[in-house]
């Protein structure tokens, strides 16, 4: 899986003059289901924008399969399919017809549409008017009149986006097959980790316009076994936050007796426990845990400060 269908380089976009993107570097190889993260208006779509060239970057430069998007646009675009939230469909017309209204568009063979709507497992409500189905239908009819060009890669902004556990589930299944027996490559936003977490091989965070991860799930799973969560109960909230803070740990308040500090490993427990004792703050209680993936997420999209290492904590102890 190592080459790449969308290479972005050093991507900056700016309205007027607020900086939403600023320096994004993303590689989304051939083969793969990549979710590009991010809370909203972190900047997913403004990027879908610039990768479909219907924005002009400020800086930097866009690659699709592996040619310069300006000057290759519309090659490059023949061969991408794309489903922006919601998608735009008569809603008096049949799934069918919406369908046949986009083939005499693209001018591709009749036979695509029992093929799209099977893929898609529409065919049964094929012939019910689109303002009849739910919205997990219509997502499927969006993504179904993207495959309509037989594209090899897809980008769908927040397709989850809406859909009840049932209807996510079906996206998720839907994703996996398009992947696995149709050989797509498929970008997908979203603002939920807990919605793709299952279904990506690959994955980014964007916070407010910078790339915190992009890597495989397994990555971010290696990442996660180095985040583990101290909750630490004290006699003295405040000061403890103070003490740590000051020493380059990222804490917070749990509530009036527990502050929650984020630590790389275990040997780093008995040091933050040392600091807080030495400034004179009794230490009732330790709790140590491992962070999930998703607030894992969580954290780096909503606490830029760094994580408390041992190698950190020992240096400030022995300044202190
Ligand atoms: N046309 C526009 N003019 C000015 N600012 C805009 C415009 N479109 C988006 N923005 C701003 O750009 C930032 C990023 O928006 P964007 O829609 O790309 O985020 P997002 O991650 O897709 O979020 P969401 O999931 O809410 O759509 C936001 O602060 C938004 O207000």
């Amino acid at each position: 899986m190592n080459e790449l269908l969308i290479q972005t380089q050093d991507l900056h976009y700016q309205y007027g003059r607020q900086k939403i993107l600023q320096g994004l570097h993303l590689h989304i190889p051939k083969g793969s289901i990549y979710g590009f993260l991010g809370p909203n208006g972190a900047g997913k779509t403004t990027t879908i924008r610039l990768l479909l060239g219907l924005l002009q970057p400020t800086r930097g430069s866009i690659h699709l399969f592996g040619k310069e998007l300006e000057l290759h646009r519309v090659g490059g675009l023949q061969r991408i399919g794309t489903l922006i939230e919601t998608p735009s469909l008569y809603n008096h017309l049949t799934g069918q017809d919406n369908l046949e209204v986009m083939r005499r568009l693209l001018g591709v063979g009749k036979h695509r549409i029992d093929e799209v709507l099977e893929i898609v497992r529409l065919q049964q409500d094929a012939h019910r008017p689109v303002k009849h189905y739910s919205l997990g239908m219509c997502q499927r009819l969006g993504i179904a009149l993207a495959l309509l060009s037989d594209p090899e890669l897809l980008i769908l902004d927040e397709p989850t986006n809406g859909l009840d556990p049932s209807g996510i589930r079906e996206m998720r299944e839907l994703l996996i097959s398009l992947n696995q027996e149709h050989g797509k490559t498929i970008f997908l936003s979203s603002h939920l980790l807990s919605e793709i977490e299952k279904t990506v091989t690959h994955l980014s965070i964007l916070h407010q316009g910078t790339l915190r991860f992009e890597g495989t799930v397994q990555e971010l799973h290696q990442l996660e076994k180095h985040g583990h969560l101290l909750e630490v109960e004290v006699s003295n909230v405040l000061s403890a936050k103070e003490i740590l803070s000051v020493n380059g740990c990222a804490v917070e308040l749990v509530d009036a007796q527990k502050v929650r500090v984020k630590v790389r490993n275990k040997e780093a427990v008995a040091l933050v426990n040392q600091l807080l004792v030495q400034h004179g703050i009794q230490v009732t209680g330790l709790l140590y845990g491992q962070q999930s993936l998703e607030e894992m997420f969580l954290s780096i999209t909503t606490q830029p400060e760094p994580v408390a290492t041992e190698t950190m904590v020992r240096t400030l102890l022995t300044l202190s």
